[in-house]
Parts: C-alpha cells; structure tokens; sequence
C-alpha cells in the first residue's frame, strides 16, 4: 500500500504539475509540503536535498528527488508504465522526449522570454509534430501516446502541451490528433475535476510570472 505522499516544492504548477495530475487522475490524495523563496534562500532545505533541488516527493519513509524519477515510480506502483517491456520502452522515449521540450520551454520562460518567444513560437510546430506523428501510429491517434492504456508519459506530455497552449493558443492548429488527445484526456471526470479545482487553477504555471 503505497503513500502517504508529500510534495515538497514551491507554489508553482512547474516540474509537480504531472505527479499531481497523475495522482488526482488515479483517485491518490497527497499533502503538499510548500516551500516559499525565503525559506529556499535560507539554503538549509537546500543542502538537504540530493542534488540540490526541488521537487522532494515522499512516499510513506521513501524520499525521492528527480521529476521524472518521481513519476516514474508513481507509474510503477499504478500500473501506468504500459503493458509490457516494449511498451515501457516506449514510454521511455516519449517521456524524454518531453523533458527535451520542457527544457526549452524552461530555458524560455526563466532566460529569454521577451527577447526569445517569437522565435520559439514559430519553432514550435516543429517540436510538436514528433509527438502528432507517434500518435497518429497509435490507433490512429484516438487512443493515448503509446498502448491502450494511461500512462505517466500521457501526463507528462499533456500537462506541458496545456502550458504551451497558454505560450502560444494557437500551437496545436497544425496538430489535430494532439489537440483531441488533450482535450480527451483532460476530459477524464477525477483529471477534470482536479485541473478544475483551486488547487490547479491558483496555482502559477511558473515561478517568474511568465507563461
Ligand atoms: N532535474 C530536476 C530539476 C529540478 C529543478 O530544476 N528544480 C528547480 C525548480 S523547478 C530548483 O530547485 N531550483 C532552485 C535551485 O536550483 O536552487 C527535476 O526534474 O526534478
């Protein structure tokens, strides 16, 4: 019986925004541990996280750092990690292909926002079409990233989808298959629910106020 779980992070959707979709989707309750700029500067939390930074996830006397490895090991424990190897391996590569693009996406947000975002935007079909592509292999697109079923991946990739769609509303016109999925996963009634909720819609996408 995994949990309880704890996010430990600062008030922002950011790299936590997946695990809480993930886990709200999945019927999980967490408690959220939230850590504010003043205590980080203090440097104390600082030192004591592995490798120096936030997110911290703890399931039950489990400690984890890592976004990935966190939903990772959420996908493990519920059954969100496909159905067998090779679709673990799948997986695998969707997910790193996220965290390709949420690191430009980061990069934007954080180091070149005003100076950058026209030039992302228009690179950005081109980010995206990899992603329409291994849908459209996929049951035609009607079904999720890779396999039958939900997977930490689907998260993932939805959740960073929704922050681009709020970058630039338009990203997704020349994605068809990309904008059904999110709107078919979003739609699922515990993920509604949640991305509904004051929990989710309070909540900063990102920590400078760009979005
Ligand atoms: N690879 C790490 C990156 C973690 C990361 O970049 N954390 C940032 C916030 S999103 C942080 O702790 N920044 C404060 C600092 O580095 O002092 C992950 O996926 O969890």
């Amino acid at each position: 019986m995994p949990g309880p779980f704890t996010i430990t992070y600062f008030p922002v959707r950011g790299r936590c925004e997946a695990m809480r979709m993930l886990l709200a989707d999945q019927g999980q309750e967490w408690k959220e541990d939230t850590v504010t700029g003043e205590l980080w500067q203090k440097g104390e939390l600082k030192k004591s996280c592995v490798f120096g930074q936030l997110p911290k996830f703890q399931d039950g006397d489990l400690t984890l750092y890592q976004s990935n490895a966190i939903l990772r090991h959420l996908a493990r424990n519920y059954g969100l990690y496909g159905k067998d190897q090779r679709e673990a391996a799948l997986l695998d590569m969707v997910n790193d292909g996220v965290e390709d693009l949420r690191l430009k996406y980061v990069q934007l947000i954080y180091q070149n926002y005003e100076e950058g975002k026209a030039a992302y935007v228009e690179a950005l079909p081109g980010h995206l079409r990899p992603f329409e592509t291994l849908l459209s292999q996929n049951r035609a697109g009607q079904a999720f990233i890779i396999g039958d079923q939900i997977s930490f991946a689907d998260y993932n990739l939805v959740e960073l989808l929704r922050n681009h769609l709020v970058l630039a509303p338009g990203c997704l016109a020349s994605c068809p298959l990309l904008a059904a999925y999110v709107e078919r996963v979003r739609a699922r009634p515990r993920l509604h629910a949640y991305l509904e909720s004051p929990a989710h819609r309070d909540r900063p996408i990102n920590g400078n106020g760009k979005q």
